[in-house]
């Protein structure tokens, strides 16, 4: 029987944030929502700047989320840029430092050494493991993967992943289940974990498509986002498919739709896609072209608009 992650009250509780950047940023808001002592713990001398502008405007979309946020959240808030001192007394530690192995095994060994025996050691990383960032530990068991989607205190999944360590997993599953996340266990290592795989394997294709001229940058995401998007937002990829056999289901499905689509399969792997100087240039052009009349700044506001449109949308429904 799945045990279900239980609901901790994680007030008072202390977190250090190692890396206040993109990722690091939304965590903190996140956690400095929920009544958590945040340590932000980043070398990048306008941290405090570059905090304090994303901080308001995630706390005012994590309340369109319906979280109830304490008004002295920012009493709870500091910055230590030495990695030993942030991690003193942590109960937790969330790593969005760079997406560098060396990086992240020194860092590792260095958070070990200088934090309590109860701190729940946990990266962001997009797809580096647990072997390759634990190499310099006493025990890389006690790292675990929390692997979000950007930006963590808005897209609901993380990738919860672990060496031999049951208490840490279930301590993750019911840290993140309290945070209002759904964490996901993957059952086994693979670089890149899950969502990242698919999305690196989708998005090869979209590569693929636009290098070759069959579609523009927009073009492709316009057929994403009024199809895949929308199905895929309701139902996953096998459930959709059952569907798609009709009233034969997912047999059908296979019988009928499967042979064209390893047809397909042969096709995509037939070409090869990579990130070179042509291809490189002709996405950046395309990119500015159809989206440079709008700031990242907009472009994250629409996003964070829809999304939580979107998601308060399905928990009206649940
Ligand atoms: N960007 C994305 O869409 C996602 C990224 N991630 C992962 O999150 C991690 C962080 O990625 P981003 O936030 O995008 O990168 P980023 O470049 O925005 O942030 C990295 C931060 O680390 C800081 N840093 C550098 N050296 C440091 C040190 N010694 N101690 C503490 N902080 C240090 C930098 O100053 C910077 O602020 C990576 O492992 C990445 O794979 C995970 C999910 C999504
Ligand atoms: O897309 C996301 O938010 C995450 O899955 C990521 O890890 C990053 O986008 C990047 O690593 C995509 O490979």
């Amino acid at each position: 029987m799945k045990k279900q992650p239980q609901k901790l009250n994680l007030k008072g509780k202390k977190i250090t944030v190692i890396g206040g950047g993109l990722i690091g940023a939304s965590w903190a808001s996140l956690f400095l929502a929920q009544g958590m002592k945040v340590v932000i713990s980043d070398p990048k001398p306008d941290i405090q700047d570059y905090f304090n502008g994303k901080l308001d405007g995630n706390i005012a979309d994590l309340k369109k989320l319906g979280y109830t946020i304490d008004s002295d959240y920012k009493n709870n808030l500091s910055y230590i840029a030495d990695t030993a001192s942030a991690v003193q007394g942590s109960d937790y530690v969330q790593e969005n430092g760079p997406e560098n192995p060396a990086f992240k095994q020194d860092l590792w060994q260095l958070i070990e050494a200088n934090s309590p025996e109860h701190c729940l050691f946990l990266s962001s990383s997009s797809g580096i493991t647990i072997s390759q960032q634990g190499t310099k530990m006493k025990n890389s068991s006690r790292l675990l993967i929390g692997h979000p989607f950007n930006p963590p205190h808005l897209i609901p999944l993380v990738e919860i992943l672990a060496k031999d360590n049951d208490a840490g997993v279930a301590a993750a599953m019911d840290f993140y289940h309290s945070l209002g996340k759904v964490p996901v266990l993957l059952h086994k290592e693979t670089p890149g974990f899950v969502a990242n795989r698919l999305q690196a394997a989708i998005f090869r294709e979209c590569v693929s498509l636009v290098a070759d001229g069959v579609v523009n940058v927009k073009e492709l995401d316009d057929i994403m986002t009024a199809s895949l998007g929308i199905r895929w937002a309701v139902g996953g990829p096998f459930v959709s498919f059952h569907l798609g056999g009709g009233d034969g289901g997912f047999p059908f499905f296979l019988h009928h739709l499967g042979p064209g689509m390893e047809l397909i399969w042969k096709d995509e792997m037939s070409k090869p896609v990579t990130y070179d100087e042509k291809t490189t240039q002709l996405l950046d052009s395309q990119v500015k072209e159809h989206y440079g009349n709008k700031s990242l700044v907009q472009l994250a506001e629409e996003r964070d608009e829809h999304q939580i449109a979107l998601m308060n949308t399905f928990s009206k429904m649940k």
